[in-house]
Parts: structure tokens; C-alpha cells; sequence
């Protein structure tokens, strides 16, 4: 068969189940990769009734697609994806689509634009979360760019998303990468969160001796709570998980070295030029760097051992403190991502809504949580809100939880077990609601040192002084 009506390039963990997804909702999909087995395997996966084909052959694969042509890469960000574009390319005609699903740097995605612009073939990012899962059954999906070009294909993304209340989670987010900027900091947000829980399962366990089963019923019961969200969910699944060789909990057998594809880092490299503040991304970053040096941390561990403690705390106070500091950590994390957001927003004039962001997260993306839905009212009611925490509905439940946050990290202190993600939320509340900060100083050593000048509070203009008596 021919006319096919889209076709997805690389059938790895998102290709492969984002086109099975396609098929399911009644569109026949092409598939190409450059692994035969992959391309082979497709059709046997699909039941009878989809219609789907594989292919290696970059010709044979954009034959088969129907004019104007729709075609999705999932392939590693990077120098894979300019490969397939330069194969594709021969093949491709005047009015046909490109969309990058995959995580690429939003850079990247508007030299893409360009260049494919001069050929008359429109390009544009989406960046998509959901993972496997998501991928298959219903994803998060963020389209920015073209706006005619995601018009054309509005109603195969809205059929494959995932719904919430109905609605589904795909909305045209705004101008140029705004697609690729958004999942950037969607996994910004991701890093920081998954951080934030690792933290907590780190200093009850370390530091007060939880058991793996205390900690996975704990995560479970906050699932069911104001904290319900998938990486709390994922959490506690993870936390039974028994290795099928040894027996003993999966979770305690895996090497506490962290890998990162990059994103995180984009998040933090591009909120510092914009001048975002995102604390907590930062540390979540250099949290699985400093992960990396195991050797030096095994020898550091010997030289400064700490047994300092806190003071005696039953493990039900324990846990009711972490519920209401995880959550004040999680609405910082938001905040600082959010407003990045914003300022993105204006810095790279994409005319982001981020009722539409909040409201597209709620459902299929790794960082969907219940909270969500209380930022989307935040941002309805205020579209023009500059950071979550001046909403006031969130500040009266974030001044509730303060003195849960604040003990906690004092805990982590005193026990000596890194809380970089919770110190940080916390750091980054008190400098955005300090009046005054201790920056005049700061102006006033850059003035000493370098006649960089400083301006006064008492009258206008810019002075310098020869601090030297
Ligand atoms: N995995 C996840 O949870 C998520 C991933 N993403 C992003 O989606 C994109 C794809 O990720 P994922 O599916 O996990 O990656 P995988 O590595 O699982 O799959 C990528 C596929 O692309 C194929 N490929 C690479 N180069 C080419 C080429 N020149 N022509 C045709 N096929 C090619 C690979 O083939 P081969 O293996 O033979 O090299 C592989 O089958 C990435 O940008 C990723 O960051 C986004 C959200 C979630
Ligand atoms: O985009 C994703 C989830 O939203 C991918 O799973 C991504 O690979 C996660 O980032 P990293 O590999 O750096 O942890």
C-alpha cells in the first residue's frame, strides 16, 4: 500500500510506540530505521487490522507516504537527527512537514527551521513525555513553530494524546522552538523533582534508619494525596521491586553513579544567559555530577565522617514533616521552572500561555502531578502572573507548609546528608520574598575592586567612589 499518512523515522523506545499509537487510532503509519530487525519487527507488533510498515530504505520510506507529506523523527538529539534530515532530504517535496519529536536543543531546532525553510519544507519542534508508556498509550505533547504546519496535523496528535477531563494533552504552545524550550524545561522540572525524591528517601533511610517497605508505603499513601503525581507513583513501585536473582530490593542494587542525556543542563545553561534563577535545577544537575566520582566520594567518606544527629523525632512526625516539605518543595521546583518559562517567553518571543503548559501536563508527561491543575487556575485567573509564588491561593497552602520545610533541611544538616534540592527550594523562597537583599554590598566590593559603579536608593544616577582612605 501507498499513502500512507505519516511516517515516523527511528523506531526505538518512542518511535516504535508512538506509531503503534497512531495505528491504533486508525492512521496507517511508515516506520524507518536503520536497524532491519527493528524495521522488520513493526508489523508483527501492529494486530491485523493497522495498518503499518517498516522500512531501512530512506527512498522507499517517503514514497510510501501521502503527499503532502507528515513525517515525525524520534531519533537521539544531535548530530542523528541533522543525519536523517540530510537522507531524507532528496526525497522530500515542497510543502511537506518535518516535526522533531525528540529532545533536541532549541538552537539546533531554529537552524533546522531555516534551512529546511529555504526548500520550502516546513519544520517544526514538538517535544514529547510520557516515556514508553506514554508514548504508546497517550503522551504529553508540546508542538511549537508553524503554526498552519501543527494545524494540519492537530487531529492525528490529538487523537494519540493523552486525555484529562476530555481534553487532550497537545496544544500549539507558540513561536520558533517554543516546542523543543518547553520540554527543555519540562525536564529541567523533571530533574529537580526526581532530585527532590531521592533526597527524602535518602535522609529517612540513611538518617533514621527506614526500611525499604516503610519508605514505599509512605510514597504510596502521598500518591493518594496532594502529592499524587507519576514520579511519586513510579516511586513506590520501584521501592517493592525484588531483584529475580538475589531476592533483595532491586533499588539497593543499582549503582548510584547517575546518568544524564542533557537536557537537565540546557535547563540551568540557558536559564543563567536569560538570567532565570533556577536554583534547584542547578543543584539537581550537579547532584548526578557529583554522583560521578565514586572513588573520590569512597575516600572523602573515610576522612570526614560525620556523627553529628538531630534531635529525637518520632517516624510518624518524621513523615507528616517531609508530606508538607516535599510539597513546598515541590511548588518551588514549579516556580522556578515556570517562571523560566516566562521569561523565555519574552527573551525568544514565542507568546507562550502557560495556562495551555500547565493545562497539557497535567496528563501524560513524566512531571504530571495534581498540582498542576491548581497552576492552571493560577494562571487563568492571572495570565500575566510573573511567578507562582505570588498566586495567593498557593502561598496560603506554601505558608502552611514553611515550617515543615524548614525543619527538614535543618535535619539534613545535622545529619549531614546532602539536601541539595530541598535547601535550595527553600533558599530560592527566601531570596524571591526578601525586600532587601545583601546585593548593595555586593555592588558596593564591585565598585571597590573594579570602578564598576553602583546606583543609590536616596537619588538617581550612577556614582563611583574612591573607597581608599
Ligand atoms: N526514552 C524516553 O523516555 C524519551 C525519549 N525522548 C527523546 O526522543 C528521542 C528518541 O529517543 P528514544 O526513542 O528513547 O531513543 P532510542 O535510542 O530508543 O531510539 C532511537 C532510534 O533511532 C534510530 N536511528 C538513529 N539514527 C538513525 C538514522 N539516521 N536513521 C534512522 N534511524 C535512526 C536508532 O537506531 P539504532 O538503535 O539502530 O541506532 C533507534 O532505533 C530522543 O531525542 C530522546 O531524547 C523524549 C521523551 C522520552
Ligand atoms: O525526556 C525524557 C523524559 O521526559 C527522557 O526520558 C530523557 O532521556 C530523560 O532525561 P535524562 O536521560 O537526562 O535523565
Amino acid at each position: 500500500m501507498k499513502d500512507f499518512d505519516f511516517g515516523i523515522v527511528g523506531l526505538g523506545v518512542m518511535g516504535r510506540n508512538l506509531l503503534l499509537n497512531m495505528a491504533d487510532h486508525g492512521f496507517s503509519v511508515a516506520g524507518l530505521d536503520l536497524d532491519a530487525e527493528k524495521a522488520a519487527s513493526l508489523e508483527s507488533e501492529a494486530d491485523d487490522k493497522h495498518t503499518v510498515k517498516g522500512t531501512t530504505n530512506a527512498k522507499e520510506f517517503v514514497q510510501l507516504i501521502k503527499k503532502p507529506r507528515a513525517i515525525m523523527l524520534l531519533v537521539p538529539a544531535g548530530k542523528p537527527v541533522d543525519a536523517v534530515i540530510k537522507s531524507l532530504l532528496p526525497y522530500l517535496e515542497e510543502g511537506d512537514i518535518v516535526v522533531d519529536g525528540g529532545n533536541s536543543y532549541f538552537e539546533d531546532t531554529n537552524r533546522r527551521v531555516d534551512e529546511l525553510a529555504a526548500q520550502n519544507i516546513h519544520y517544526f519542534g514538538m517535544g514529547i513525555s510520557g516515556g514508553e508508556k506514554g508514548a504508546r498509550f497517550g503522551p504529553s505533547m508540546m508542538p511549537g513553530g508553524d503554526e498552519n504546519s501543527y494545524e494540519r496535523l492537530r487531529p492525528i496528535f490529538e487523537a494519540i494524546a493523552a486525555k484529562v477531563n476530555g481534553e487532550p494533552c497537545v496544544t500549539y504552545l507558540g513561536r520558533g522552538s517554543a516546542g523543543n524550550y518547553v520540554k527543555m524545561v519540562h525536564n529541567g522540572i523533571e530533574y529537580a523533582i526526581m532530585q527532590l525524591i531521592a533526597e527524602t528517601y535518602d535522609v529517612l533511610k540513611r538518617g533514621f534508619e527506614f526500611e525499604d517497605d516503610e519508605l514505599q508505603n509512605m510514597f504510596a499513601s502521598w500518591n493518594e494525596s496532594e502529592l499524587q503525581s507519576y514520579l511519586i507513583e513510579i516511586t513506590a513501585a520501584i521501592l517493592k521491586k525484588d531483584d529475580e536473582i538475589t531476592g533483595k530490593r532491586l533499588v539497593g542494587l543499582i549503582s548510584d553513579t547517575a546518568k544524564a542525556k542533557g537536557t537537565g543542563k540546557w535547563t540551568s545553561q540557558n536559564a543563567m544567559e536569560i538570567q532565570a534563577p533556577v536554583p534547584s535545577i542547578d543543584l539537581a544537575v550537579n547532584m548526578r555530577d557529583i554522583s560521578k566520582y565514586k572513588e573520590e566520594r569512597t575516600q572523602a567518606s573515610k576522612t570526614y565522617a560525620w556523627h553529628g544527629d538531630s534531635e529525637n523525632i518520632s517516624k510518624e512526625s518524621l513523615m507528616a514533616n517531609f508530606k508538607d516539605a516535599f510539597y513546598f518543595g515541590m511548588l518551588s521546583i514549579y516556580a522556578q521552572g515556570m517562571a523560566q518559562l516566562t521569561i523565555a517567553s519574552k527573551e525568544f518571543d514565542y507568546g507562550l500561555n502557560l495556562e495551555e503548559v500547565t493545562k497539557i501536563w497535567r496528563g501524560g508527561c513524566i512531571i504530571r502531578a495534581a498540582v498542576l491543575e491548581d497552576f492552571r487556575k493560577a494562571y487563568k485567573a492571572n495570565p500575566k502572573l510573573p511567578n507562582l509564588l505570588l498566586d495567593e491561593n498557593l502561598a496560603s497552602k506554601l505558608n502552611v507548609h514553611q515550617k515543615a520545610m524548614r525543619s527538614v533541611v535543618k535535619i539534613g544538616i545535622d545529619k549531614g546528608i546532602p539536601m541539595a534540592v530541598y535547601g535550595t527550594a527553600l533558599t530560592y523562597f527566601d531570596a524571591y520574598r526578601s525586600e532587601t537583599l545583601p546585593t548593595n554590598l555586593i555592588q558596593a566590593q564591585r565598585d571597590y575592586f573594579g570602578a564598576h559603579k553602583y546606583e543609590r536608593i536616596d537619588k538617581e544616577g550612577i556614582f563611583h567612589t574612591e573607597w581608599e582612605e
